[in-house]
C-alpha cells in the first residue's frame, strides 16, 4: 500500500489557510500555490540519492563533499490546475522535464475525461511527480497514473495540496506502489464532489475562469 505523508510544515500550514479563503483572489492565490508547491518540492526530495564527489575549495584540495547522484525526475502536472504548481516545483529542480496529462471532471458522473498527452520520452528511466493541487474522487490522478504506466513510467509519486480521503483510498486501491504526498487531508467530499472544507475548483481560482 502506498504511503500517505501530509507536509505538515507551519509555512505550508500558513499559506494553505490563504488558498482556502474565498476572499483570496486570483493573484494572491496563484502565488500562494506556487510558495507551497516549492515548500511541498523541499519535503518531497528529501529521499534523493546522494554520492560522494571530491572537490576544491579556497582551503583545501579533495574536500570530499555530496552532490545528487544524478536520479532523473519528471514533472506531470494534470491540466488545467497542475500547471499551478509547476513553476514552484522547478525552483528547487531545475532540470526536471515536465510532461502534461489533460484531464477535466465531467460535472454530471464525475469521471476523468482525457484530452492531452506529452510526455518526455525517457519516462521509464524517470522518477515522475504527478501534480494536481485536487485529489477529489480520485479519478482524476488515477488516469493520470494509468496513462503513465500504459507507456511505461516505473516511479511515479502523486502531489496534491488537498485531498479528501475518497479520493486517498481510490489510488491506494488502484496504484499500490504510489506514495502521496499533501499538504491537508480533509474531511469529505460534499455531493457535488467538492472537497470539505476544501478550497473550491482549483482551476477556476488560479486562472479567473467563474
Ligand atoms: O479527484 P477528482 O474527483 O478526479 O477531482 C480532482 C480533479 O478536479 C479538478 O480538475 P477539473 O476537472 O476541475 O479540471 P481543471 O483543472 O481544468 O479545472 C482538479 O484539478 C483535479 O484534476
Ligand atoms: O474540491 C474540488 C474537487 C475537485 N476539483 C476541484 O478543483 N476542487
Ligand atoms: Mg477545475
Amino acid at each position: 500500500m502506498g504511503k500517505v505523508y501530509v507536509l505538515d510544515h507551519p509555512l505550508i500550514q500558513h499559506k494553505l489557510t490563504y488558498i482556502r479563503k474565498e476572499s483570496t483572489g486570483t493573484k494572491d492565490f496563484r502565488e500562494l500555490v506556487d510558495e507551497v508547491a516549492a515548500l511541498m518540492a523541499f519535503e518531497i526530495t528529501r529521499d534523493l540519492p546522494l554520492e560522494e564527489v571530491e572537490i576544491d575549495t579556497p582551503v583545501i584540495s579533495g574536500a570530499k563533499a555530496k552532490a545528487l547522484s544524478g536520479k532523473k525526475i519528471g514533472l506531470v502536472p494534470i491540466l488545467r490546475a497542475g500547471l499551478g504548481m509547476v513553476d514552484g516545483m522547478l525552483q528547487l529542480i531545475p532540470a526536471a522535464k515536465v510532461g502534461h496529462v489533460g484531464l477535466y471532471r465531467d460535472p454530471e458522473t464525475l469521471k476523468p475525461v482525457e484530452y492531452y498527452v506529452k510526455l518526455p520520452s525517457d519516462i521509464e528511466e524517470r522518477e515522475l511527480i504527478v501534480l494536481d493541487p485536487m485529489l477529489a474522487t480520485g479519478g482524476s490522478a488515477n488516469a493520470a497514473i494509468d496513462s503513465l504506466k500504459n507507456r511505461d513510467a516505473r516511479q511515479i509519486r502523486l502531489m496534491c495540496i488537498v485531498a479528501a480521503p475518497e479520493g486517498v483510498e481510490a489510488v491506494q486501491e488502484a496504484h499500490p506502489d504510489v506514495d502521496i504526498y499533501l499538504a491537508a487531508l480533509d474531511e469529505k467530499l460534499n455531493e457535488k464532489g467538492y472537497i470539505v472544507p476544501g478550497l473550491g475548483d482549483a482551476g477556476d481560482r488560479l486562472f479567473g475562469t467563474k
